[in-house]
């Protein structure tokens, strides 16, 4: 078999594994995920059958990746294998089964802002004050709790939360949870971790549908083990306890979800759960140069808490890990455009090679408008994400009420929308009034008549003949979901508003509008596809993560800007790793011990080590933060790398600010009397920063090459046009017209940070 020669001694034995319980705990880039790959075409050459394979994968893009692989290998068959995340697995199963647990196969996905919607009705309808009850912080105790299993009865019952509750001061929370929980249930609506939760029930109290699938799946494997919570971890247990033929891989080190529940406790459970165990170790790395892997090494080995790994790489040596400092973000995003700009160009790369991996989303921006200004192509993972956008979000509404009208969330959002004359009040009042007597919303509106003569009937009568024309459509009709979603958005008058709105957010809006119908259109015309329902539909859509970049495949050419924890699992050509500075990363909210550092100097090593050949790492001397410019500190992670493969990046032009890198020392965390690298990038320098953009369509600033008529762009100003030139003895200064109502000002060259636009 030709694809087993793609692989080293041990990831063979490891693929040849079938029988019993299979673990592999593996450093960064050792070929976990080609072994899971590989593992399961084997198993399908081998003779198991797609349907009895069940992969979970970190991403639904990780498993379209894996996919496509498989097919090469072993052609279509690859499309039946059981291959998903935890939640898409899920949800497709409880959509099967979900009736054992009083769902209908219709039942709705609660998305994040939906879940937080229900919890401020819910504190307002008991008269708690929401400056105590605070919505996330609800909506965290709620999410914790079923993450670990323990539902709302018990939660109530239990002494050790309620001392919690009592002294973060809501002891409410209980009832809250109990609340939420049954409004939930009667709008026939799971949230995301009911996804995992209610399949812990189902398979709890239900044992012939745990037996049926526990028969079913011959081969469970797991990817990312290390970040599975205690909810996922039963669940595979249970699932895999008759064949007992589970695979998990994993990297302790690469633990970066314990905030949300992930244990590393999974993995040594693991050892104790099955006695007879294999364990394989990988210790060759594939993807990266010596000097990344050493430096990542050099990082790792500073947690205590860890399993012993010896990793090493047969690849070239490679360079050394660069690290380059702005004065401020702004100035990091343009030095890092044209860095990309200057790589792409001499050394023929593509913009796809090149990735920006940071912390928190916010950070994206100052990249953002450094890119465009080069040209250079980019796409970002996560943050807002097409479909969290509000007209998006509007017809995702109507399509989620029309397939499920006990839908309170989608209710709330579309029964005034477009204006109907339905006021706030009346919505709430229905809403009640629905919960009061334990009925869905539905029942409500569909009879308003019966309930009240309120204001608004009128309106609320259209938009019940409106959804029941919607339902015929899909019911009766069995029209597939782009009829009813190309009707539902020209019906309900969406559409046609946007339309009107001629103002350049307008048009953009309808846009977005189209696309989601191109969108739809394309998931029906898929033969992959079998059922073309909107409900299966909505479902694909309410399950993508915020690591599934949803995207035309004939235009992936562009550089990758995604935070660390959505580039598990993925590697670039070039990585630059963004804003090193203390609070930030290390992230401040998350620092409340020396446990919490661990994790943030895990991703760390997630973040290095997603690198093949070049690795740069910067950090900001300034950073608007809050509306407000601060000045920051280099983060004490750059202290931890490994000084013999670290090099400051070299100017690429002549300022005259010299380096002053400080090691930073804080209490409890000191930093290394050895030489450090930020010793090393200590030495005398006399100038470390980059000028500020080369490229073809900037020019580098100087001074005496300004002249009238130019086109300047300022720091803080943003872009104008130079007036005239003032000389006065050596003084030079400029008067310029800025746009954007900033207007004339007029700037001694000699401290002005210009740049000239051609
Ligand atoms: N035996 C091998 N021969 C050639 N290339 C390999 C081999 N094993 C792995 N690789 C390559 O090395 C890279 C890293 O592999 P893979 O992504 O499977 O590692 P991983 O252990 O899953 O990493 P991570 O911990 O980051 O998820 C991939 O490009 C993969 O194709
Ligand atoms: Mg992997």
């Amino acid at each position: 078999m030709d694809y087993l020669a793609g692989l080293n001694e041990p990831q063979r034995k490891a693929v040849e594994h079938i029988d019993g319980p299979l673990m592999i705990i593996a450093g960064a880039g050792s070929g976990k995920t080609r072994v899971l790959t590989y593992r399961t075409a084997h198993l399908i050459e081998t003779g198991v059958d797609p349907f009895a394979i069940l992969l979970l994968t970190f991403t639904n893009k990780a498993a379209g990746e894996m996919r496509h692989r498989i097919e090469t290998v072993i052609g279509n068959a690859a499309k039946n294998i059981w291959m998903g995340t935890f939640h898409s697995i899920f949800a497709k199963i409880l959509r099967f089964e979900g009736e054992r647990l009083g769902y209908t196969s219709n039942f709705s996905i609660y998305d994040t802002d939906d879940s937080k919607s229900l919890i401020r009705a819910l504190i307002k309808e008991k008269n708690l004050d929401d400056k105590v009850y605070k919505v996330n912080l609800v909506l965290n105790r709620i999410s914790n709790a079923k993450n670990r299993l323990i539902g709302p009865a018990q939660y109530t019952g239990s002494s050790i939360l309620a001392e919690e509750d009592r002294l973060a001061r809501i002891p409410a929370m209980g009832e809250l949870y109990q609340l939420y929980c049954a409004r939930c249930f009667a709008a026939n609506a799971m949230d995301f971790d009911d996804l995992l939760f209610q399949t812990n029930i189902l398979f709890r109290d239900h044992l012939d549908v745990l037996n049926k699938y526990q028969h079913k799946f011959k081969h469970v494997m797991v990817d990312e083990f290390q970040d599975t919570n205690v909810s996922q971890y039963l669940i595979t247990k249970k699932l895999s306890a008759v064949n007992r033929n589970i695979c998990v891989v994993g990297d302790d080190a690469q633990s970066i979800y314990a905030f949300r529940g992930a244990d590393i406790q999974n993995i040594l459970n693991f050892e104790r759960d099955y006695s007879d165990l294999v364990t394989i170790k990988l210790e060759e790395n594939y993807r990266s140069t010596k000097a990344i892997v050493a430096v990542a090494n050099s990082i790792i080995s500073r947690n205590k808490n860890q399993l012993k790994k010896d990793v090493f790489t047969s690849n070239e040596d490679g360079d050394d890990i660069e690290i380059i400092r702005a004065s401020s973000d702004n100035e990091e995003g343009r030095m890092i455009a044209s860095t990309i700009f200057e790589a792409a160009q001499k050394e023929n790369l593509t913009w796809s090679d090149f990735a920006i991996l940071y912390r928190t989303n916010a950070q994206s921006r100052s990249f953002e408008e450094a890119l465009r200004r080069l040209n250079i192509k980019y796409r970002i993972i996560g943050g807002v994400s097409f479909y969290q956008r509000k007209e998006i979000k509007d017809v995702l509404g109507y399509l989620r009420f029309t397939v499920n009208q006990n839908d309170e969330e989608a209710f709330k959002r579309i029964i005034n929308l477009p204006k109907r004359g339905i006021g706030d009040t009346t919505i709430a009042k229905i809403v009640v009034t629905a919960a009061e007597n334990n009925v869905p919303v539905w029942d409500i509106v569909s009879n308003i008549g019966q309930f009240q003569a309120a204001r608004g009937s009128a309106g609320i009568e259209a938009f019940s003949d409106l959804i029941k024309s919607f339902k015929l459509m899909v019911e009766v009709e069995k029209k597939d979901a782009y009829e009813v979603a190309n009707h539902v958005a020209k019906a309900s008058g969406l559409l046609r508003e946007l339309y009107e709105d001629k103002t350049v957010e307008g048009l953009a809006r309808y846009q977005n509008l189209q696309e989601l119908l191109n969108a739809i259109k394309s998931f029906v015309d898929n033969p992959e596809n079998e059922d073309k329902s909107l409900a299966t539909f909505l479902q694909s859509v309410s399950l993508l993560t915020n690591a599934d970049a949803d995207e035309d495949p004939a235009d992936r050419d562009k550089v990758t800007m995604m935070t660390i924890h959505s580039a598990k699992g993925l590697e670039f050509n070039r990585v630059f790793l963004v804003g090193l500075e203390e609070d930030l990363f290390p992230s401040q909210m998350m620092l409340q011990s020396q446990q919490d550092l661990e994790e943030e100097r895990r991703l760390f090593y997630v973040a290095v080590t997603r690198a093949e050949k070049k690795l740069m790492i910067s950090y900001a001397e300034s950073r608007y933060q809050f509306g407000r410019l601060k000045a920051c500190e280099p983060s004490r992670f750059l202290n931890e790398l490994d000084p013999n493969f670290v090099k400051m990046a070299k100017p690429a032009g002549a300022r005259k600010e010299v380096a002053s890198f400080r090691p930073v020392q804080k209490t409890g965390f000191t930093a290394k009397p050895a030489p450090s690298a930020a010793q090393l990038i200590q030495k005398p320098t006399t100038n470390t920063n980059y000028q500020h953009v080369v490229s073809t369509n900037f020019q580098a600033t100087d001074a005496l090459a300004l002249a009238a008529g130019q086109k300047v762009e300022h720091a803080k100003f943003g872009f104008g046009l130079i007036k005239r030139i003032e000389v006065n003895g050596a003084e030079r200064k400029a008067v310029i017209d800025f746009e954007k109502g900033v207007g004339e000002k007029t700037l001694l060259l000699s401290f002005a940070k210009l740049m000239v636009v051609s």
